[in-house]
């Protein structure tokens, strides 16, 4: 079993801001690094063991994505190819190598840019208590995980690292970012979803729903944070769809099935996963990357 990397070691350099799988570190003035770690998170509690390689693969799935996207919104990214990033960073490339970039640093809005095409998560909480998501009233008698009429921006306010992002109305994003930025970010989340649902479709992959960030780089909208990878987003089987209750989550079932089989308490601090789990659930990841991305080998 390949071993896992769970915190990157940069000598002097400490992360500027920590999630639960990545870290970012601050360069200089204008540069960041951004590392995907292999840690994995699973109801909002990071596991124990990590998945080998899985910061690589998610890594290359958002430079995948950026590229996809590059004619449609410009993005934070100056590089991912280790060769090139500062001098300062060489005794580390082998634990960055694959799976961080150096991007450019913006000012990010204090806005998560939700996005659902199906109904599910807080989506479908909100739903169940009041009939809406984000202010936006939906069609009643709907089941959880079905299609809805059409993707709705379901914004959330950034609570800092751990909690839950609270869902919030577009008027509350107007309140934040003024009524210009509020409808660019909501055309460009609209926008960007439709192109990579569509792809991922074409793929045999249910696009459920994602979350993007932006920010502003000399006064232009641009996509930072990472893009359309697993952790981001809900990515459903489409051969498995069956609305009705929750869908089986392309790469982390495996995770959930086991953490239900042992009847985790989820006040108790997070187990490791057995071999068999973290070995099925890489290969997940690989299947996700081969599927989006039509390459075989990372
Ligand atoms: N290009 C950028 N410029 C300025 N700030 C950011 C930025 C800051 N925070 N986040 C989200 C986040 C929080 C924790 C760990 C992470 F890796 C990422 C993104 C970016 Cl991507």
């Amino acid at each position: 079993m390949q071993t896992a990397l769970l915190e990157t070691r940069l000598g002097s350099l400490s992360p500027t801001a920590r999630g639960k799988v990545r870290d970012i570190y601050s360069l200089n003035e204008e540069e960041l690094l951004f590392v995907a770690t292999d840690r994995i998170s699973a109801f909002d509690h990071v596991l124990g063991s990590g998945i080998p390689d899985k910061g690589r693969i998610l890594t290359q799935l958002s430079l995948f994505w950026f590229d996809f996207l590059k004619d449609t919104v410009r993005n934070h990214v100056l590089t991912a190819d280790a060769a090139k990033f500062p001098s300062t960073l060489n005794p580390y490339l082998d634990q960055l190598e694959g799976r961080s970039m150096v991007v450019r640093r913006a000012q990010m809005f204090p806005v998560e840019c939700v996005v659902r095409a199906y109904l599910s998560g807080s989506g479908w909480k909100d739903y169940q208590a009041t009939g809406a998501v984000c202010g936006i009233a939906l069609p009643a008698g709907l089941r959880e995980s079905d299609r809805l009429p059409e993707p709705i921006f379901t914004p959330a306010a950034k609570i800092n690292t751990g909690g839950h992002d609270e869902n919030i109305s577009f008027e509350d994003v107007i309140t934040a970012v003024g009524a210009d930025n509020a409808r660019a970010l909501r055309r460009l989340t609209l926008e960007i979803f439709e192109k990579a649902s569509k792809h991922a479709e074409s793929r045999g992959l249910i696009l459920a729903d994602t979350k993007f960030e932006f920010g502003t780089i000399d006064g232009e909208i641009i996509l930072a944070d990472e893009v359309l990878t697993p952790d981001s987003s809900r990515y459903w089987p489409a051969d498995a769809y069956s609305p009705g209750g929750p869908q089986p989550s392309f790469d982390k079932q495996y995770v959930r099935d086991y953490l239900e089989s042992i009847r985790w308490n989820k006040q108790a601090p997070a187990p490791s996963l057995p071999d068999e789990v973290v070995a099925r659930t890489r290969e997940k990841y690989l299947e996700a990357f081969r599927l989006i991305t039509g390459r075989t080998g990372l």
